[in-house]
């Protein structure tokens, strides 16, 4: 057992809540977090077997920060175009005359919402999402939240003034009990697939389309995406996706959003937008290049990709877009000279990071005006979104949109949902985009498209032959 708070307190808290909660006419949030012994969070993960469906995994690049939460306590989905601020104004409605005990204020712990947006609120939707709508933030239950070797678990109870907190404290400490039952591994069993490109002919051929429609002027980049089905020969296991994305992909954001019976996870290198005590840092990162076999080869390339006028171009127009809306929201805005490289397993990347201090604009504000980013979108920002929504034959729901966490105090980070899949029992979706820009020549942008499904392909099993 580990020790949380003591009981006492917490029937306490839950009183005082319900008391609240009379008096102010609506449910009020009660949240205690109490610093536990280190946990494995993807150990945590599997053992929440019984809360399949609401569970959520974030951890950011070298694991600095990781965030469990499981079950629901309250959750926030709508469909439509105004759900950034309609997320925004219920949480903070929410918030008001919270509750809430902790000892140490360290960023993501306290109430804390986990989720994402899908991509376009007006693509017309398809069957394939059915589970992700057009946001979907969540209030877990429980949220482990480990800072490098520490831990923290968050419980969160969102009362009425009818609610028993006997009742309510009895069945906390028996859930707790449950918690932290770990049995044994993940399976570690790999999954052997077949895999159907989704028309990929019609792919390249819209691609080329486009690349007309940038040459006339009628758009200056656009990012098009492909799509890929895989069939397995038993269900994907989401907490053994997890750790062998951990191993393969540790300087990326590793997420999985479970929503019914669905979850869509992935490893993308892609930050959005970070904001922490007062700081605001961006990512801007476009422009790509296969691995080399050799460290020779792979400098070789990775000069190519610096020195490559077509990359390069690719890359300033989400820098400049992104320095746009640092400098509209943000103060002290920091922008460098020139993009560096970044390497992942199999793919490498022109970044350009950008930091500025906070204003009074919130997370959800920044994340608002960026999304989609030229990097996921195209430029201008409503023409990329037009064309995708004319000429791209899939439905993104989830992919390529801002998922994330934003906890009481305005902290929180969102990254762009790529190199990612939606599991479904024994099939999945993988989902890889590319800028297209004038120069743009079909078969490298199929290539790179290639590439990009790699890193999922990698961990989710065995290609059939
Ligand atoms: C759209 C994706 O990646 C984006 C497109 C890139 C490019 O075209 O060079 C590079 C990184 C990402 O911003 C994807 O991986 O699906
Ligand atoms: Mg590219």
């Amino acid at each position: 057992m580990i020790m949380i708070e003591e009981p006492k307190l917490l029937y306490e808290k839950l009183v005082e809540g319900v008391k609240k909660a009379g008096q102010c006419g609506r449910p009020i949030i009660v949240s205690i977090t109490s610093k536990i012994k280190y946990q494995d969070p993807i150990l945590f993960f599997s053992a929440c077997k019984d809360e399949k469906g609401t569970r959520i995994f974030w951890s950011d690049p070298n694991q600095e920060l990781t965030l469990v939460g499981v079950g629901s306590e309250l959750t926030f989905e709508t469909n439509g175009t105004d759900r950034f601020s309609w997320v925004e104004k219920k949480w903070r409605k929410s918030l008001q005359d919270a509750i809430i005990v902790q000892d140490e204020p360290v960023p993501g712990t306290g109430p804390t919402l986990l989720g994402g947006f899908s991509f376009d609120p007006l693509k017309e939707k398809t069957p394939l999402w059915k589970s992700f709508p057009d946001v979907k933030m969540n209030l877990p239950k429980f949220m482990l939240t480990n800072h490098k070797e520490s831990s923290w678990l968050t419980e969160n109870f969102f009362l009425k003034a009818t609610d028993d907190p006997d009742l309510i404290t009895e069945i906390a400490i028996k859930e707790r009990e449950n918690l932290f039952k770990y049995g044994g591994n993940a399976s570690l069993l790999h999954n052997a697939y077949i895999k159907e490109e989704i028309n990929p002919q019609s792919w390249t051929r819209i691609v080329r389309e486009a690349t007309e429609s940038i040459k006339k002027n009628e758009l200056k980049k656009v990012v098009l995406a492909r799509e890929l089905r895989i069939f397995a020969d038993k269900p994907f296991s989401p907490e053994h996706t997890l750790s062998r994305l951990h191993k393969e992909q540790p300087l990326s954001y590793i997420f999985a959003f479970e929503s019914m019976e669905d979850c869509f996870i992935g490893a993308t290198p892609e930050r959005l937008a970070k904001r922490e005590k007062g700081h605001v840092l961006f990512t801007c990162l476009a422009g790509s290049m296969k691995r080399g076999n050799t460290a020779k080869e792979d400098e070789q390339l990775g000069n190519d990709l610096m020195n490559d006028p077509k990359n390069r171009q690719e890359h300033q127009f989400v820098v400049d877009m992104i320095g746009e809306v640092a400098k509209k929201f943000c103060k002290d805005v920091c922008v460098p000279d020139g993009p560096v490289l970044f390497k992942s397993r199999h793919i490498q990347h022109l970044f350009t990071p950008i930091a500025a201090k906070a204003t009074d604009k919130s997370l959800l504000t920044i994340i608002e005006a960026m999304h989609p980013t030229p990097a996921l979108g195209g430029f201008p920002k409503n023409a990329g979104i037009e064309k995708i929504r004319q000429v791209e034959e899939l439905d993104r729901g989830w992919y390529a949109s801002p998922i994330g966490w934003i906890d009481y105090k305005g902290n929180g980070e969102f990254a762009a949902a790529i190199r990612s899949a939606l599991l479904q029992g024994s099939e999945a979706s993988l989902f890889a985009g590319c800028g297209i820009v004038a120069d743009s020549d079909e078969l490298s942008e199929y290539e790179e498209t290639r590439i990009k499904f790699q890193p999922m392909l990698s961990v989710l099993g065995e290609e059939k032959t």
